[in-house]
């Protein structure tokens, strides 16, 4: 049987550990804090990230990398690299497939290409699209997407469950471009709400958002057909829709003058800065992006962003 690993205690990988092994499949769950595990074995129950949810028995938990054929890395994406230097020998070897969803800030590179670039020669992909932790968790049906460049098929096939419905590509870039950037836009979204702009000028963002991206992606080698997929549009969507997003509730903060709340998961802040300084760079037009970047430096303020995108003239669609 293919052994399942799901490295990371926060709330995706327990929701995900969850809903692989509630059907009774084997599946061990790694976290680095060792009282987040004790709490956790005891109770049987998630432990912060979640709310209370039942662990179902064959899920184990693991102080230690596990040795496992399929890894998924629930890690976010800023940490992405300095958890897999720190555990590169335990994971050679096995199938890794990160979760995270952002822009590494130092080197521009997405969640999968941070993989090549640590363990060089690793088979590597992603899984994304719209699916809240809280969704999964509780067993609500989510679709996502397994991108990985050659290989999917086997793993889509050991990770699929009737509720977790994984489809599946061969377009890495696009995946991790899009699952990365649609953050970006969520907390544009969220801004434009808090600041009180409508839901007119929400759709409007998430429509020039969601060009933004492709633009962004298929300059990087994306198909503009998986933007348009789960990975792109699909979770753009929900993302600007929830406020249980932590990217559109931080925007919804920024926008009512307000700070964002500490020690939360915001990937679209750090994505932001590393979208735009690489955009900037190769001339691609992103003003979103460049805006939101702008806002989490503390370099504009938000009426001053909100003022500066309405003064672009109104181009060709
Ligand atoms: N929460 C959600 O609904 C979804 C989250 N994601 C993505 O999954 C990734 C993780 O998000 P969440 O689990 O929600 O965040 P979280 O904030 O709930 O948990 C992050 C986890 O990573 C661990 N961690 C941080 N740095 C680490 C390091 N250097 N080494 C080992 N572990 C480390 C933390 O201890 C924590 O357990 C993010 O990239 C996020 O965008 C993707 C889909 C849905
Ligand atoms: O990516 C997500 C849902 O698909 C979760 O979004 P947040 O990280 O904004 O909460």
């Amino acid at each position: 049987m293919t052994r399942i690993s799901v490295l990371g205690t926060g709330a995706f990988g327990t929701a995900l550990a969850i809903a692989l092994s509630r059907d009774g499949t084997p599946v061990t769950l790694w976290g680095r804090d060792g009282d987040d595990l004790a709490a956790m074995a005891e109770s049987r129950k998630t432990g912060r990230a979640l709310p209370d949810i039942e662990l179902p028995d064959s899920l184990t938990l693991s102080a230690e990398i596990p040795d496992a054929d399929i890894a998924l890395i629930a890690v976010p994406a800023q940490a992405a690299r300095g958890f897999l230097e720190g555990h590169a020998s335990a994971l050679t070897g096995q199938t890794l497939i990160t979760c995270a969803k952002g822009i590494e800030r130092s080197s521009g590179l997405g969640p999968v290409d941070v993989v090549r670039d640590v363990l060089p020669g690793a088979r590597a992909g992603c899984l994304t699209g719209p699916s809240f932790a809280t969704d999964i968790a509780r067993g609500l049906p989510t679709a996502l997407v397994l991108a990985m460049s050659d290989g999917a098929k086997p793993v889509q096939e050991v990770l699929n469950r009737p509720l977790l419905r994984i489809y599946r590509s061969d377009d890495t870039a696009g995946a991790q471009l899009g699952g990365a950037s649609k953050n970006v836009i969520a907390i544009a979204a969220g801004i434009a709400i808090g600041a009180g702009l409508g839901d007119s000028a929400r759709a409007s963002v998430i429509a020039r958002g969601f060009a933004e991206m492709v633009r962004y992606a298929t300059a990087r080698g994306a198909l503009p057909e998986t933007l348009q997929g789960l990975a792109g549009l699909g979770d753009l969507v929900l993302t600007c829709t929830s406020e249980k997003s932590r990217n559109f509730a931080a925007g919804l903060a920024l926008g009512r003058g307000e700070g964002v709340p500490e020690g939360v998961t915001v990937e679209g802040l750090a994505t932001a800065i590393a979208l735009a300084e690489e955009t900037a760079r190769e001339d691609i037009d992103m003003p979103l992006a460049q805006t939101v970047a702008l806002v989490a430096e503390g370099r504009l303020t938000i009426d001053r962003a909100i003022e500066a995108l309405l003064a672009r003239p109104p181009g060709k669609e």
